[in-house]
């Protein structure tokens, strides 16, 4: 297998731009559920809103519940909800960091968009998520091996995604770090003497790092100043016109979502509420919780 290089990003840029409107989603999400806890007799129907959405009486959390969606190649959606809404339990679900309960997902280039990825071996899933996808943490600890050199990370993810070709790894990241305006002289440091900024960096250019189609990100910026949130969003525009990656972006902040998100979903107890373009949501939101949250966050 070749590594990914700028050539194939302007390929797929190309292609985006040739695509029709109504082109396929590159991915599919259908009746997504993600339970923790193994569940009760007495554990209400995903239909029946509870508060919290815990069992009385097992005390199973249901973190998502059926859960629909599609995602179109270059398109950025936005995912918003309060604190335990399932925003951080979805994206790690589609990212197989648990494990859905029941529900399918479909990415339009494994196996021709027509398995059910979440019903595949683990084996199958660790090549998925090293070759199509790439995931951000909130906490670069998740993201990143903090003792390896910035270049050493990147390395990781090409070698997990079958490329061994030592100085054609190097180029790479070289050229990642540069993208995300890391300082070549300091590709060789370890990302545990680098700043937030700077580490929240170096893991999006390790998640790019195998070209993947699909981005995920939660809560990149948070937890971040102010002006170092604006570089790391300016960045991940600048990427999505450049490479026409598309993202699945979580975050609590409207303002980050205004910035990125082409369409936004609201999630409230784990369910979709509401779902359309992100200036409408924004605009006027149609359900009494989008506009308590829109008008209490904005
Ligand atoms: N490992 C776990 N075990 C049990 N319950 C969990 C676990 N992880 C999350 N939950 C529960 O699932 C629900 C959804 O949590 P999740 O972290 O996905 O929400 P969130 O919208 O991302 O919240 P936040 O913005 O605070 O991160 C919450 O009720 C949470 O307590």
């Amino acid at each position: 297998m070749s590594l990914p290089s700028r050539l194939d990003s302007q390929q797929r840029q190309g292609a985006a731009q040739d695509a029709a409107p109504d082109e396929r989603p590159i991915l599919q999400v259908r009746n997504l559920n993600k339970r923790f806890g193994d569940g009760c007799a007495h554990c209400l129907p995903a239909h029946v809103e509870h508060p919290g959405n815990r069992c009385p009486r097992c005390g199973s959390v249901q973190a998502c519940i059926d859960l629909n969606f599609d995602l179109y190649p270059g398109e950025i959606l936005g995912v918003v909800g309060e604190s335990g809404s399932g925003k951080s339990t979805m994206v790690r679900s589609l990212y197989f960091d648990e494990d859905a309960t029941s529900g399918e997902m479909f990415i339009s280039s494994c196996k021709n968009g027509e398995s059910n990825l979440l019903a595949e071996s683990a084996q199958q899933k660790r090549y998925i998520r090293n070759h199509v996808m790439g995931m951000v943490y909130q906490n670069p600890y998740l993201g990143l091996r903090m003792s390896y050199s910035s270049s050493g990370n990147i390395a990781e993810k090409l070698f997990a995604a079958d490329h061994f070709h030592v100085g054609r790894i190097r180029e790479r990241a070289a050229e990642l770090l540069g993208r995300v305006e890391i300082p070549l002289g300091r590709m060789d440091e370890p990302p545990k003497r680098f700043s937030g900024g700077m580490q929240q960096r170096v893991q999006i250019s390790k998640a790019l790092a195998n070209n993947p189609p699909l981005l995920l990100l939660d809560e990149v910026t948070t937890g971040l100043d102010l002006s170092v949130q604006a570089r790391v969003l300016d960045l991940i525009r600048s990427l999505r016109r450049e490479l026409k990656v598309a993202m699945v972006v979580v975050s609590h902040d409207l303002g980050v979502i205004r910035m990125l998100a082409d369409r936004t979903m609201v999630l409230r107890q784990g369910r979709i509420i509401e779902m359309g373009l992100t200036d409408q949501i924004l605009e006027d939101p149609q359900h009494a919780y989008t506009q308590l949250l829109v008008h209490s966050l904005l």
